[in-house]
């Protein structure tokens, strides 16, 4: 009864703002985009500048914890730039919260591309994609940041690109998950994803490269499930680097190394097309 009352109360507390609702004297709310754990991004559009931009908000029944780590979310989105992560815009602090204002990417994530739209991508489109997704990724590391939540729904195709979200789960190389979120936002990490640390984005980004290539498979009447190195016909090049990204086979060091080795797969792919 009591855990009811009181998700009851923080639903009632975390109501989202409507369309037609102004922010920041500025930011008219469009529609709701999501709510993360702690918290809620909207599309608005800013009167001064006409443009669109992703605002985001923290749930207030995280009270000061949201604000914190939104404070930290926007610190870390500052210190990127590249063209293909969102700029943060601005981060207005108030008496009771902060409002972190972003570029907003319009487009759809690689998950409703290949779930919605059923996209597919053979393996050479697939190696010059994450290609493509990697100098974003190595754009993070060469930061000092482990970006721990790369995803198909973070990750919005526009125009043929990918661009990586979210950076509410990054840490600093270094820092302990433990230091910085409550118990709750604890999640059980596999033991290779577990350290802050480049191996665990690339074993993630593994994982992305797996849905890419399982969007072109198909599997035969009463097929009986095999791992993903049986059922995949992959070329050799491909099978070996996702066993480093998954190190069932030595880890990649850094992110540059995989990318070369990348660049060396599609450059065979090319010759034997
Ligand atoms: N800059 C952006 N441009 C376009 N869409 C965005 C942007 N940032 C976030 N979104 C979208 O807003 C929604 C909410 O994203 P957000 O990152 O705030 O939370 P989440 O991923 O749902 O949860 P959590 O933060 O707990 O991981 C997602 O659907 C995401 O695709």
């Amino acid at each position: 009864m009591f855990a009811w009352l009181r998700n009851a109360f923080e639903s009632w507390m975390d109501y989202p703002k409507q369309p037609g609702d102004l922010l920041s004297g500025r930011y008219d709310v469009c529609s709701l985009l999501g709510m993360g754990s702690y918290g809620l991004t909207y599309l608005c559009l800013d009167r001064n500048s006409g443009q669109e931009v992703a605002m985001k908000l923290p749930r207030p029944s995280k009270r000061a914890k949201a604000v914190q780590l939104l404070q930290r979310e926007a610190h870390i989105m500052r210190q990127m730039e590249h063209p293909y992560i969102p700029k943060l815009l601005e981060s207005v602090e108030h008496s009771n919260g902060i409002v972190v204002v972003m570029e907003y990417i319009s487009g759809m994530t690689l998950e409703e591309l290949i779930f919605e739209q059923e996209r597919s991508f053979t393996e050479q489109e697939c190696v010059v994609y994450i290609l493509e997704l990697m100098e974003r990724v190595l754009h993070v590391h060469e930061r000092g940041y482990i970006h721990r939540d790369i995803r198909i729904p973070n990750v919005i195709h526009r125009e043929g690109k990918p661009y990586l979200i979210d950076f509410g789960l990054a840490l600093a190389m270094g820092e302990r998950q433990e230091d910085v979120f409550t118990e709750s936002m604890l999640e059980k990490r596999a033991p290779e994803r577990q350290d802050v640390a480049v191996y665990s984005d690339l074993y993630d980004v593994g994982h992305l490269m797996l849905f890419m290539l399982y969007s072109s498979y198909e599997p035969q009447p009463d097929q009986p499930p095999a791992s993903w190195q049986e059922e995949l016909k992959l070329s050799s090049p491909v099978r070996q680097m996702l066993e480093r990204l998954f190190q069932i086979r030595p880890r990649y060091e850094n992110s540059r190394q995989f990318m070369q080795e990348l660049e060396e797969a599609l450059l065979l792919l090319e010759s034997n097309p």
